[in-house]
């Protein structure tokens, strides 16, 4: 039903409407069916009211037009949106197995060759956007969601509707991916997801961030001065790799297309592996 889903208007009689998946500030993510076709969709519900209170309807407008554009696999897509007198829906694509952020905490850390290959995916997903112009896709775990095939998919439409685990909300979201120039208040660009996939690629390995501090300021200035202890068990190729991504100068960071060629990436994620099935009972 690939070309009806663009002319057609949709509305909420289209849907029947499941269980909530996630909850949050501006609203709440349900699960959702088309009728005729039951095609199982995320059905992302927004609060007018909350929206134009809180004047992001801008944000809200743009984030609906990059996120329409973007095809690709490891990039949550969006199929279109519709609005009634109170809210604004958002019709997405569903991530069968939930977030990262959960599956993070259930299993702790995960083994180098499964990271590698959540990072080669979330880099071609980064080359894309980029190649569109699209920067800042804040890849933290809270906002990649797992789809159908175990593949990493970016969730985030400039802001999350957090599932009610979120244990790192700061004000304005976590600290722990901010890049330097971002906390220095400098204009950020393309370079600040090189630093946060450099970010990521560490808490998915250690199980928890690099800059983490008991309090704000301490990650502060983890962050500024890059202090960073890499336990043990991690390998000196991925060392090397997020040694390339956290660089206090946005320019010296391995360009996204290199990371794809790094020794660690193509050893334990050449072309074709695809992401390990992780079962429920399997502890
Ligand atoms: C939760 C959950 N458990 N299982 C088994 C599947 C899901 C699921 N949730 C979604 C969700 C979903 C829900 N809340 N949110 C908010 C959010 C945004 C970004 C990252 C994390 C959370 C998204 C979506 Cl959009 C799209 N697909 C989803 N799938």
């Amino acid at each position: 039903a690939k070309n009806d889903d663009k002319k057609k208007s949709w509305s909420l009689s289209d849907f029947d409407l499941g269980r909530p998946l996630g909850k949050g500030k501006f609203g709440n993510v349900y699960l959702a069916r088309e009728k005729e076709s039951h095609y199982v969709v995320a059905l992302k519900v927004l609060f007018k009211s909350q929206i134009l209170d809180s004047e992001i309807e801008h944000q809200v407008r743009r984030e609906v037009e990059i996120q329409c554009r973007l095809r690709h696999p490891n990039i949550l897509r969006m199929y279109g949106y519709f609005h009634d007198e109170k809210r604004i829906y958002l019709i997405l694509e569903y991530a069968k197995h939930g977030s990262m952020y959960k599956l993070l905490k259930e299993r702790e850390r995960f083994d180098e060759k499964t990271v590698a290959i959540y990072i080669r995916d979330l880099t071609k997903a980064l080359v894309y956007c980029h190649a569109k112009k699209v920067i800042h896709r804040d890849i933290k775990p809270e906002n990649l969601l797992i789809g159908h095939n175990w593949e990493l998919k970016i969730a985030d439409f400039g802001w999350s509707v957090h599932s009610p685990s979120s244990r790192r909300m700061t004000l304005c979201g976590t600290l722990d991916y901010l890049s330097p120039e971002m906390i220095e208040g400098k204009p950020h660009n393309y370079a600040v997801d090189i630093w946060s996939l450099g970010v990521l690629c560490y808490e998915l390995l250690v199980g928890l961030p690099p800059f983490d501090a008991k309090d704000s300021h301490q990650t502060y200035r983890k962050i500024r001065y890059v202090i960073i202890k890499y336990p043990d068990f991690i390998s000196e190729k991925a060392k090397d790799l997020m040694g390339k991504l956290l660089v206090i100068n946005p320019e010296q960071r391995l360009p996204l297309i290199n990371v794809l060629q790094h020794p660690w990436i193509t050893e334990n994620a050449p072309e074709g592996a695809q992401p390990p099935a992780f079962n429920p009972e399997q502890k």
